[in-house]
């Protein structure tokens, strides 16, 4: 095999209570990537399409080539790689694009070399994709996409991460505001230190939350999608963030909060039909405060990046 195209999905990282812990794949958008062995011995970047130009073209530069280099290290392998990546999501959208592209990359290294590693396997590598993207190598975005599901980083020294059961049949809305909260900056923003009272809470709400997961149980999955440390701070960057999360809970959704760092939104819904009056309420509201968004209503991907073809 000398060619391959594999398509890495978006994620939903935090999934509110879970900062860097926990986050689920859905179904669209996601990146798409075609790799192509050369006689070089170099990695090269030849197409980027649909990042509007914001992207490095340089390999020392681009989370893509990083996390390929960093694998052909691993397998002590001097193949020269082409790289074209093409970009289907949002960047700097709350949704894990870099993730998605590193993902994307290292699955389809894995499988033009013969499939050394597991999907496990290669969580380390894609972490470090994060890392050169935001400063740091968290992995609740890379893990869902690379594992699919709803994906539990139980620990990272050592790591330790794993899929949950979750309801099936979940419906997903995920809104776009056309605003600019870069991840690294709104990590930068989180305090170091918080009250033993919110550590109580924040620590009940995601314990619940998986307990609801395991057992199905929607109405404790709604009770535990509650942050009391991460969502105060950073509502503030996203414009009418509580309007949209009323609108949300009033229109029958499980639970509502920010995707990832944001500026994304998601709410979780019974049903696809809750769902798409959600995103058409949520996209009302924005247009009518003259900001453009995007929203997609789908479903939560259970099987993670996959081969094309
Ligand atoms: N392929 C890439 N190579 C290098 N940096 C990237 C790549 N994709 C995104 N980034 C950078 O990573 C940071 C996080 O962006 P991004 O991953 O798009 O946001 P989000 O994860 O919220 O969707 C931004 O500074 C962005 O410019
Ligand atoms: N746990 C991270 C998740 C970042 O997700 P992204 O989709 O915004 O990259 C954080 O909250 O910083």
């Amino acid at each position: 095999m000398d060619s391959i195209k594999v398509f890495a999905p978006a994620t939903v990282a935090n999934v509110v209570c879970g900062y860097d812990i926990l986050g689920f794949a859905i179904d669209e958008p996601g990146d798409e990537i075609i790799l192509t062995k050369n006689d070089f011995n170099k990695i090269t970047i030849t197409k980027i399409e649909g990042d509007g130009g914001k992207l490095p073209k340089n390999p020392e530069k681009n989370v893509v080539s990083h996390v390929i280099r960093l694998f052909l290290e691993k397998v002590n392998s001097t193949q020269g790689i082409d790289i074209e990546l093409y970009k289907k999501m949002p960047l700097n959208s709350g949704m894990g694009s870099s993730a998605a592209s590193s993902v994307a990359a290292l699955v389809a290294i894995n499988e033009l070399m013969g499939k050394p590693f597991s999907r496990q396997e290669l969580l380390p590598l894609a972490m470090e994709g994060e890392r050169i993207a935001c400063g740091n190598a968290h992995a609740d975005n890379v893990a869902p996409a690379l594992l699919g599901g709803m994906v539990l980083v139980r620990s990272y020294e050592p790591l330790d991460a794993f899929k949950l059961p979750y309801p099936k049949g979940l419906s997903v809305v995920s809104v776009h505001p056309h605003v600019d909260v870069p991840t690294g900056e709104a990590r930068k923003i989180i305090k170091e230190r918080i009250s033993l009272k919110s550590a109580v809470q924040q620590w009940g709400n995601i314990a619940g939350l998986v307990a609801g997961f395991c057992t199905n149980d929607l109405g404790l999955v709604s009770r535990s999608l509650e942050d009391v440390i991460i969502e105060p701070v950073r509502a503030m960057l996203i414009p009418y963030f509580y309007e949209m999360k009323q609108l949300a809970l009033d229109n029958g959704a499980i639970g509502f909060g920010i995707s990832g760092s944001g500026p994304s939104v998601f709410a979780l819904c019974e049903k696809k039909d809750i769902a798409e009056v959600i995103s058409y309420k949520i996209k009302e509201l924005l247009n009518q405060k003259n900001i453009e968004s995007e929203s997609f209503v789908t479903k939560i991907n259970d099987e993670g990046a996959r081969v094309i073809n």
